[in-house]
């Protein structure tokens, strides 16, 4: 056993796990449990109260935190320890979004400078071209911005972007490219112009084959099409903390803004890699999506645990996934410009917290990261809700909701509201025999019929989640809300004990990738891997079945 499973504190969450009533009776039994179990800061409100505790459940989960260090361990995050081991790196996203007074130190120096250094060079060149002084090659302004890069460098400002159209006010149009398959890019190309397209490559590391592949094509597309190498510097730019590599890949210098080892890619889009943000939303309110991240991170760092919001909603993660057997977690995001949430989320907290030894390399013997899923609101509720509310696994569920609309158009906000608060409520109070019978009663079925019918229709409840509101989404509430999934992922990989900021299956992933290619592109039929790789890559090469 580990010592996490072998604590009391442990051991004691167990047995109360069995001993909770069900939510229906602890909302009967508390009139305050809303007020007393919700929490507002940054923007963001909280409600906790529909989830299967006690003041005794969050005593004995705040207790596990204690023990686990966590306080110690957030302090070593934000002053730039080595926490991430494997990699011998710093874990310093929180340093992109602080102020330019503060102090943080990396490897002996003040990164601070160097970030402000960066995001004025960024403030630069959004103000460059978006006032059309930056030109193309046939001396025209730049329209369209493609952005080229994947996993942490794609998701980050593609989400954002997305979630902050309302505040759009520069008038480009931007493009994504992430996948390797030739139908993505091809696909965008067809739409743009070479005279007034920008292609910004997005990758820390420069090696990442996808991103690598599809920058060769868009300048070979940009060569084809009428531009020559000479015009490369005004069309290409790229993000990187490899600025040898990205110089010898034909960049130009002054096109190269800089990332660091410090910044891991899931936790980037505060850096230089949000430059196609930036360009959508202009510096300002880039600036003030940093602040919104700030806030939460002063918050997290200074607020008493039990106040905490990252630390109370990841003390209830780890609570269903340690103690209820929950193997994943729903994001449901009750507002159009947020769908693409979900999925920031889940490589957020998948690739951090899909890990199965402790930082000294024992194994664990509990669950780690769940799956995290989601969509919006309210489709899924004609879809995978019904899983939710009756079927066999449990799924803790987070709702996010703005109270007010960029759109107020008629009814509609108020029925996502009651749609976002109705599911919450059945969710938890569910359908007894008893009420589904009554709802029956005035059926002509026969009684063993409708005893039938209702045992169908009953729904247990007694099912968690979180309802997380703000005013309206803004860059600096949206900020906030990111950071505070950063530091809820952050907060079970702690107590958990493992690294949340290495991904060496990913690697293992990209390394087998190459050594495949390889054999794909030689005249032999592959015959060194096992029959079945063989015998994919064979079909393959022969290119039908
Ligand atoms: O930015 P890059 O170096 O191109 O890396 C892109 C992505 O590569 C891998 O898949 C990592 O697991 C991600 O965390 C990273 O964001």
């Amino acid at each position: 056993m580990t010592i996490l499973t072998q604590s009391t504190t442990w051991q004691a969450l167990a047995a109360h796990s069995q001993q909770i009533p069900h939510m229906r009776e602890l909302f009967a039994g508390d009139p305050a449990r809303f007020s007393n179990m919700s929490l507002s800061t940054c923007g963001l409100f909280l409600d906790y109260s529909k989830n299967r505790a006690t003041p005794e459940t969050l005593n004995l989960l705040l207790t596990l935190a204690q023990e686990a260090k966590l306080d110690a361990k957030i302090k070593a995050m934000f002053a730039g320890d080595i926490i991430n081991t494997t990699e011998k790196r710093a874990v310093l996203h929180t340093a992109l979004r602080s102020t330019a007074q503060q102090s943080i130190i990396a490897e002996g120096q003040d990164i601070v400078p160097e970030v402000q250094q960066t995001l004025n060079k960024m403030q630069q060149f959004v103000t460059s071209v978006t006032s059309g002084q930056w030109k193309g090659y046939t001396g025209k302004a730049i329209t369209d911005i493609v952005s080229i890069g994947i996993g942490g460098s794609f998701l980050g400002p593609k989400i954002v972007s997305q979630a902050l159209r309302p505040y759009w006010i520069t008038g480009l149009n931007c493009h994504f490219v992430a996948n390797v398959d030739g139908t993505s890019i091809s696909e965008k190309l067809k739409l743009l112009d070479p005279e007034t397209t920008l292609f910004i490559m997005s990758s820390k590391s420069f090696g990442t084959q996808e991103t690598l592949t599809n920058t060769l094509t868009a300048k070979a597309w940009f060569l084809a099409k009428g531009g020559s190498q000479s015009d490369v510097a005004k069309h290409f730019v790229a993000v990187t903390s490899n600025v040898a590599k990205a110089t010898d890949f034909g960049i130009d210098a002054d096109n190269i803004f800089p990332m660091w080892d410090w910044v891991g890619g899931r936790y980037s889009l505060w850096s230089a890699i949000g430059l196609p943000i930036a360009l959508l939303i202009g510096m300002d309110n880039f600036r003030s999506l940093l602040k919104g991240a700030h806030q939460m991170d002063t918050h997290f760092a200074n607020a008493p645990l039990a106040e905490n919001m990252p630390v109370i909603m990841g003390l209830f993660s780890l609570w269903y996934g340690n103690f209820f057997n929950a193997q994943s977690h729903v994001v449901l995001t009750y507002d159009h410009y947020l769908r693409g949430l979900p999925a920031y989320f889940q490589q957020l907290d998948m690739e951090s917290n899909g890990k199965s030894v402790t930082l000294n390399g024992t194994h664990v013997d509990y669950s780690t990261g769940p799956v995290i899923w989601g969509g919006e609101g309210t489709n899924g509720q004609h879809a995978y809700h019904q899983l939710l509310h009756q079927g066999t696994a449990l799924i803790p569920a987070d709702f996010i909701m703005p109270l007010q609309s960029h759109n107020p158009i008629g009814e509609h906000h108020d029925q996502l509201a009651s749609n976002c608060f109705g599911q919450t409520q059945a969710l938890m109070q569910g359908r007894t025999l008893d009420e589904a019978l009554a709802e029956l009663s005035k059926s002509s079925l026969s009684d063993e019929e409708k005893l039938l019918i209702a045992k169908h229709k009953v729904m247990p409840g007694n099912k968690p989640s979180n309802t997380l509101l703000m005013d309206k989404l803004t860059p600096e509430t949206l900020g906030a809300l990111i950071a505070l999934y950063e530091h809820r992922t952050f907060v079970q990989g702690a107590i958990w004990d493992i690294n949340s900021f290495d991904q060496w299956g990913v690697e293992l992933g990209k390394t087998l990738g190459n050594d495949v290619l390889a054999r794909i592109g030689t005249e032999q039929d592959a015959t060194a891997l096992d029959a079945s790789s063989n015998g994919l890559i064979n079909l393959y090469r022969q290119g039908k079945i």
